[in-house]
């Protein structure tokens, strides 16, 4: 119901146009049967060619007509399906992309693979069946009992024992086949996750020799997608057979008693063959509203899916932020600001990721954070461009509450490069250019010098127009890390959040960077999330992370004197000299 609200009103039209000339070719095969027993009974029997000729005319000018109807519907049905299906997978897409982060978190990505690409097949079959074949179904059905009835109302009670029969096997046929679609469509679900994880990590796989293992793994999911599909499959080949069965000894029954009764002279042989060439159009009509009902379970499965990714809660909203860059950050100082934030990624009453934060930090500073792995790093920087909102305490940017923001006049104003780095198919130039649409060739060239990108993007054969290969595979881990910083600087953001994205840098280029960065002269706050202590250790201040909270914060010498989750670090890093640092930082 959903989906046909919304797209009724576009392509409405064109399905209640193919849908006339389908009622005409429904019409154009339902007279033929009465012309033939005509033909027979008037003009073959008491051997009269004119009734023949004259009779065999008007059935080649309906037929003619019939296929004029069917080739026009033929037309318009692709037509108004393929935009559909398109519109669809359309609109479908942007929605994923519209999606909250934690929506997305909801939903299986294998799946959102298989909704955009199977299920909107499968609606779109559908509509297409519809416009094609199941509404003429029904009408030929209906429309040859009805002829089948005036031709000869005794012969017609035969058709009171067949329909309710077929009827009742088209019901159990559906009530069997609808969860085993289901059960098809979840483990494509399954199957294409299988495939992803393989070939997104093939490299992994092949490191550590576990072809075996997981070519194991992708023979259960194919098996089981084999059986599911094998499952619905055999529901369809036991109800068809059952339903041509029992229509068929209609047929018989009926050459029965119509010999019978030509034999007694109360019928003409034409009659029966019209007759039987009905029961024939009945049949055609019962196995096609099967074959369309099987249609409809799989795209009622499809729609459910897919009505629920358009049900998924869309990125918040909020008011645009002010143009003018330094307003916000005059209103109290600062760039930043974390007041008593706490975070669960289930909502307010799970179990917090965060727990009351405080910090802040001024326009232009360096803030290094650093902590053991999963204390919270990634989910505190991941509040400021508001991927997701603090369940409790409020975060600021620029003295604006984040939480009354609009997330795209927010994000305008950030750039943030992630833990994993990620380039596009296309050539370097593209790549950094993807930050800012607008940014010009010097723009490019600065930011990837900035990056200490610029050097080895010369000495590249085709230099910024060499070409990346899907996944930047032709890049080593540092030089990706460094197009996507070079990228994330084309943006001329206030705020860069680097997420252990200098991790695969030796340390020299790493300083180069931050070098870069400092000579910009306090135009970017850097949030600068390391594992390294090297990384943060020249910050301006340091946030300390430790299971969810903020445990301390300061520069490097006053944390070597106070805080002893920051000597830890330092001294798991240094081994035994580190105590001497330690000792002669507290002596500072
Ligand atoms: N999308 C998510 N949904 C649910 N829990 C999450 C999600 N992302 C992270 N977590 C959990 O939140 C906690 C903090 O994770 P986070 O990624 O912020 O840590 P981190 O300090 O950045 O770790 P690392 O240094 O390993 O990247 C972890 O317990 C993690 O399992």
């Amino acid at each position: 119901m959903y989906l046909l609200r919304k797209y009724r009103a576009r392509y409405g039209k064109g399905f209640i146009v193919s849908i006339m000339f389908l009622m005409l070719e429904a019409l154009c095969d339902l007279l033929q049967p009465a012309m033939l027993a005509k033909i027979i009974d008037q003009g073959v029997v008491s051997g009269d060619l004119n009734v023949v000729y004259r009779i065999g005319a008007i059935m080649l000018l309906i037929t003619a007509i019939g296929a004029g109807a069917a080739a026009t519907r033929n037309l318009i049905s692709s037509r108004v399906s393929q935009q559909f299906g398109a519109q669809l997978r359309g609109d479908l897409y942007r929605k994923i992309q519209s999606l909250s982060f934690s929506a997305i978190d909801k939903l299986d990505r294998a799946s959102l693979i298989t909704r955009l690409t199977n299920d909107v097949t499968q609606i779109q079959n559908f509509v297409n069946g519809l416009m094609r074949i199941f509404v003429k179904a029904p009408l030929l059905g209906i429309g040859a009992v009805i002829m089948a009835v005036r031709l000869n109302p005794p012969l017609s009670v035969i058709l009171l024992a067949v329909v309710p029969i077929v009827a009742f096997l088209i019901v159990m046929n559906l009530r069997i086949g609808f969860p085993r679609f289901a059960r098809v469509q979840q483990s494509l679900d399954r199957l294409n996750g299988y495939t992803r994880d393989f070939l997104s990590g093939i490299r992994v796989v092949k490191a550590f020799n576990r072809y075996e293992d997981e070519a194991k793994k992708f023979e259960v999911a194919n098996e089981a997608y084999r059986s599911a599909n094998e499952g619905a499959m055999k529901a369809m080949a036991i109800f068809n057979p059952l339903i041509a069965l029992t229509v068929n000894i209609g047929i018989i029954v009926i050459l029965w008693i119509g010999g019978v009764r030509i034999d007694g002279g109360h019928m003409q042989a034409g009659h029966v063959v019209a007759f039987i060439n009905y029961m024939l159009q009945i049949l055609f009509s019962l196995m096609t509203i099967t074959m369309v009902f099987n249609m409809f379970v799989r795209a009622k499965s499809s729609t459910t899916r897919i009505v629920s990714v358009f049900q998924q809660d869309e990125r918040p909203s909020g008011s645009a932020m002010s143009n003018d860059k330094a307003a916000g950050a005059a209103r109290d100082g600062y760039c930043i600001q974390f007041d008593n934030v706490s975070f669960s990624y289930d909502g307010v009453a799970g179990e917090k990721v965060l727990h009351h934060l405080s910090f802040h930090c001024k326009q232009g500073e360096t803030i290094g954070i650093i902590g053991s792995t999963g204390s919270g790093k990634s989910t505190l920087v991941s509040l400021i461009p508001r991927f997701y909102d603090a369940t409790g305490g409020t975060v600021s940017v620029l003295g604006h509450n984040v939480a009354l923001l609009d997330p795209t006049s927010l994000r305008s104003r950030i750039a943030i490069v992630p833990q994993q780095a990620v380039l596009f198919t296309g050539s370097v130039k593209d790549n950094i250019r993807w930050g800012n649409e607008e940014a010009t060739e010097e723009q490019i060239i600065e930011a990837a010098r900035i990056a200490s990108a610029d050097d080895f993007i010369r000495a590249l054969p085709n230099g910024y127009d060499s070409l990346v290969g899907q996944g930047g595979v032709n890049f080593s881990g540092g030089q990706k890390q460094r197009l996507s910083i070079a990228r994330a600087l084309v943006r001329k953001p206030e705020i860069l959040i680097l997420d252990d994205s200098t991790s695969a840098l030796d340390v020299l280029t790493e300083a180069r960077i931050k070098g870069a960065l400092k000579a910009l002269g306090g135009q970017i706050t850097t949030l600068l999330i390391a594992q390294r202590i090297t990384s943060v250790m020249d910050a301006d201040r340091i946030l300390v992370m430790d299971n969810g909270q903020l445990v301390a914060v300061g520069d490097h010498g006053q944390l070597m004197r106070e805080c002893e989750v920051y000597r830890e670090i330092y001294r798991s890093q240094y081994g035994k000299e580190a105590d001497q640092h330690a000792a002669a930082a507290q002596s500072i």
